[in-house]
């Protein structure tokens, strides 16, 4: 697969708009004249919502923006030694990219899981790219919550091809500094490749997974629920339970069956399924090194003691406890955000936060009191690395505060 995309990345690399159209082409079906969406069609898709979705969307916006606001980064200065005073400043990112999937599902809620961050960082040039319809339109909604978060360019280019135009600029799409959002293997193996030299990326947030940790205490109807609405999102997506309690097992998989009859997207969830376990454990012990190794992106804990069992979790995505918490609550409107670390992933990677979205600059400004008690000791440093260079521009300061 690495192959195929690394193709794709040089085509568009090479050609610019001409070859994201083709492979517009090629992968989403779609005859396409030119990639940026109009004025006019997001007029046209924000009249085709409902004043509901529009309301839902405005509730889940304003939850994010209280989230990811309260993260705001106060740099506080620190007087290391007399008279020297070291800061940092967090800066927004100037130009970032955002990459809504849209191949099984129009994820709008991603929409304002990114630009949400990004507009509250500062970032001054937000794109975003998202695969259209067969007919060339973009999902009203994605339209809808762009425009409500402050994106200011929205571009029909989906997978390789679309974080390929971001890494590297086309005639109409721009490069950006950093790439953000989630997507299916393609997209995020994309993403690594780019990120090798070009361009940062949040982290690689491929096909979503769930793991519900529950004892005998938790609801089965709940569990299978929650298993399930992972597993919609795409065949390669994971849901795994692990629990303590062979009767919930049992209850769960009973559940899991039935209620997966009632899903309209029944086959894409039963090949997911495949790739998915219920799993039982001996005791809690096992469930938290099982569950620490997996370092799944979404767990939900549904044990009676659940505080506690929350305290010793320290692989994971995003953590969901108790049985009122379901998984869907942060995909779409709690405030927490649901672009996360896949694949083993968290155990090194944070979700996106309003951290993703800045960078910080340190400042330092030394007076001459500091000057003269920090200045030998840099001589000493510099003298004994060779670099009289460093030395020197030290030296004649000191001569100059000393003659004073
Ligand atoms: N980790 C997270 O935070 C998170 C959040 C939301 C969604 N997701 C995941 O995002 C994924 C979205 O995937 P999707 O497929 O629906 O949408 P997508 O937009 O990621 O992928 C669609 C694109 O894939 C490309 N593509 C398809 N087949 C290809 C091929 N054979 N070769 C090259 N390119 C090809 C096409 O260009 C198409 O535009 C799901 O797996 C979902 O679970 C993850
Ligand atoms: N569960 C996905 C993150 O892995 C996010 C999402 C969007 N819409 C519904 N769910
Ligand atoms: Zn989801």
């Amino acid at each position: 697969m690495f192959d195929t995309v690394r193709l794709i990345i040089d085509k568009v690399k090479a050609e610019g708009d001409k070859a994201v159209l083709e492979y517009e082409a090629t992968f989403d079906k779609v005859n396409l004249s030119v990639l940026s969406v109009s004025e006019e069609e997001i007029l046209a898709g924000e009249s085709q919502i409902s004043e509901q979705l529009k309301t839902a969307i405005i509730l889940a916006k304003k939850n994010i923006e209280l989230f990811h606001a309260a993260q705001q980064f106060v740099g506080k200065k620190i007087e290391t030694m007399p008279g020297v005073t070291c800061w940092q400043k967090a800066v927004g990112i100037e130009k970032v990219g955002l990459y809504i999937p849209g191949g099984t599902a129009p994820l709008f809620s991603t929409v304002l899981m990114l630009a949400v961050p990004a507009k509250i960082a500062g970032c001054k040039e937000i794109v975003l790219c998202t695969p259209p319809a067969k007919d060339g339109s973009i999902h009203p909604a994605i339209l809808f919550a762009a425009r409500l978060a402050g994106v200011n360019k929205i571009f029909k280019a989906g997978g390789v091809q679309a974080i390929a135009a971001m890494a590297y600029g086309t005639e109409s799409i721009p490069k950006v500094y950093k790439i953000f959002g989630p997507g299916n293997q393609y997209v995020t193996a994309a993403k690594q490749l780019v990120s090798l030299r070009d361009v940062a990326i949040d982290m690689p947030a491929g096909p979503s997974e769930v793991e519900v940790l529950a004892d005998a205490s938790a609801n089965p109807v709940f569990v299978a629920a929650d298993l399930l609405s992972q597993a919609e999102h795409g065949s390669d997506s994971q849901a795994v339970l692990v629990t303590t309690s062979e009767k919930l097992m049992e209850a769960v998989q009973i559940e899991v069956e039935r209620q997966l009859m009632e899903l309209p997207r029944k086959d894409i969830a039963s090949q997911a399924l495949e790739n998915s376990k219920l799993i039982l454990v001996k005791d809690m012990e096992e469930a938290l090194d099982l569950t620490n190794e997996y370092a799944p992106e979404h767990l939900i804990i549904e044990t009676e003691n659940y505080q506690e069992v929350a305290e010793r979790i320290i692989n994971a995505g995003s953590v969901f406890l108790g049985s009122l918490s379901p998984e869907s609550a942060g995909d779409y409107a709690s405030g927490t955000n649901h672009t996360l670390p896949t694949n083993g992933y968290a155990k090194a990677y944070s979700g996106v936060s309003l951290d993703s979205f800045i960078r910080k600059i340190t400042f330092q400004e030394i007076t001459s009191e500091g000057m003269k008690t920090i200045g030998p000791a840099i001589e000493e440093m510099a003298a004994n690395e060779q670099l009289d260079g460093h030395k020197n521009a030290v030296t004649v300061r000191l001569q100059m505060i000393n003659k004073q």
